[in-house]
């Protein structure tokens, strides 16, 4: 089935309009007509080279919310009709430990992504700014009712790649919580620890957004580029979420940690960065990673957020703003997610 796409046609070049294949569905497939795609700063650290090659074209997307069109013939987790929603992976080994436990992101054979990625067929993988996709039921997850489809695509990413480290680590009444960068992971983290009942504190670079920040559920907001903030909060927080896309001075964050406090990082900067072993001994901390969240626990999370009533601020674009989005988010000016509107694709 040949549909429309937008795609990046070689590293840092604009993306453009074109048309990919999708494959028949097969016996364990869901057909999806795509409504919105979220833009996430990990499309443009692919196609822009940030993380090294890739097969272009590209048509990135892993925010991914739609309709079913069609299933095959084994599927009885998904029918005809429903809204579902596609995150960042559509396959894994399934029988590996990390698979075994959930933890499809981690699948020691290589976790597939939701574009740019050679699937288990050896074919590649196209993303959400397109019309269509085929994906496996098993990577395709159900939207509640309750959640307005375009402002829930972002949490297909956002949402779980932030859930997933606030319950690891077990965010909650009497824990304190930072979050570092107020973008799109940044917002859906203040969301999510608030909800959770943890005490929430946003560093960001500047007081800009500090009504925003407040209103999204943070208790407290400090600019990291006043240096008395480093002062002023040294040694109190239980975890800190790092969303930062370019790299920062950890050093400085994990001095924020209390005791046994984790700082772990879902930023992906392209360039290393350098932890003092004194910035971890003084007082038992942890530097950790986090990468997005295995199925189960993103259907969990768009349960959670329909119970309690979150879901991403956004602004809907058409197919043919990407470009400008793209530069918007990389200038820091974008509150706090861009959504295509994939109907204008069609
Ligand atoms: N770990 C994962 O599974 C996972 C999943 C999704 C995204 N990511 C990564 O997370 C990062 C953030 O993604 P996003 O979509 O939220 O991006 P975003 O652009 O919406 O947000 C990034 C935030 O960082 C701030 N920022 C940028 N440069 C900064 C600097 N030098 N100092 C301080 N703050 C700065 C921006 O102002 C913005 O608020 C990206 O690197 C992305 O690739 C990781
Ligand atoms: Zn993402």
């Amino acid at each position: 089935m040949r549909v429309n796409a937008y795609a990046a046609p070689a590293a840092g070049e604009p993306l453009a309009p074109t048309t990919i294949e999708r494959r028949a569905v097969g016996p364990n497939d869901v057909l999806i007509k795509i409504q919105y795609a979220g833009i996430c700063h990990s499309d443009i650290h692919t196609v822009r080279g940030d993380w090294g090659a890739q097969p272009f074209p590209v048509v990135p997307g892993h925010e991914i919310v739609g309709t079913v069109l069609e299933v095959g013939d084994q599927v009885t987790k998904h029918q005809v009709g429903t809204r579902v929603g596609v995150g960042c992976l559509v396959n894994s080994c399934g029988k590996c430990s990390s698979c075994v436990r959930g933890d499809e992101q981690y699948c020691l054979d290589g976790a597939v992504g939701t574009y740019a990625a050679e699937d288990r067929d050896g074919t590649f993988t196209h993303g959400g700014y397109s019309t269509h996709v085929v994906v496996d039921a098993d990577f395709v997850v159900t939207v509640p009712d309750g959640l307005d489809p375009a402002a829930a695509a972002p949490l297909l990413c956002a949402g779980i790649t932030t859930y997933s480290p606030l319950r690891h680590w077990d965010a909650g009444p009497g824990t304190k919580v930072a979050v570092v960068g107020l973008g799109g992971l940044g917002h859906m983290a203040v969301k999510l620890a608030h909800a959770l009942g943890a005490e929430v504190t946003v560093l960001s670079q500047s007081l800009k957004k500090q009504e925003d920040g407040l209103k999204l559920g943070a208790d407290h907001y400090f600019a990291t580029s006043d240096p008395a903030t480093f002062t002023e909060l040294a040694s109190s927080f239980d975890l800190i979420i790092n969303t930062v896309s370019a790299s920062v001075d950890v050093n400085a964050y994990l001095g924020l940690l209390a005791l046994d406090g984790t700082l772990v990082n879902v930023g992906a900067p392209p360039k290393p960065m350098r932890v003092n072993a004194m910035s971890l001994i003084g007082a038992r901390r942890s530097f950790a990673g986090s990468m997005i969240g295995g199925i189960a626990q993103t259907q969990e999370m768009l349960d959670f957020c329909a119970e309690h009533g979150i879901v991403s601020e956004i602004e809907v674009i058409a197919a043919d703003q990407i470009n400008e989005a793209y530069e918007r988010v990389l200038a820091s000016d974008v509150r706090y997610r861009f959504v295509i509107d994939v109907s204008t694709l069609d």
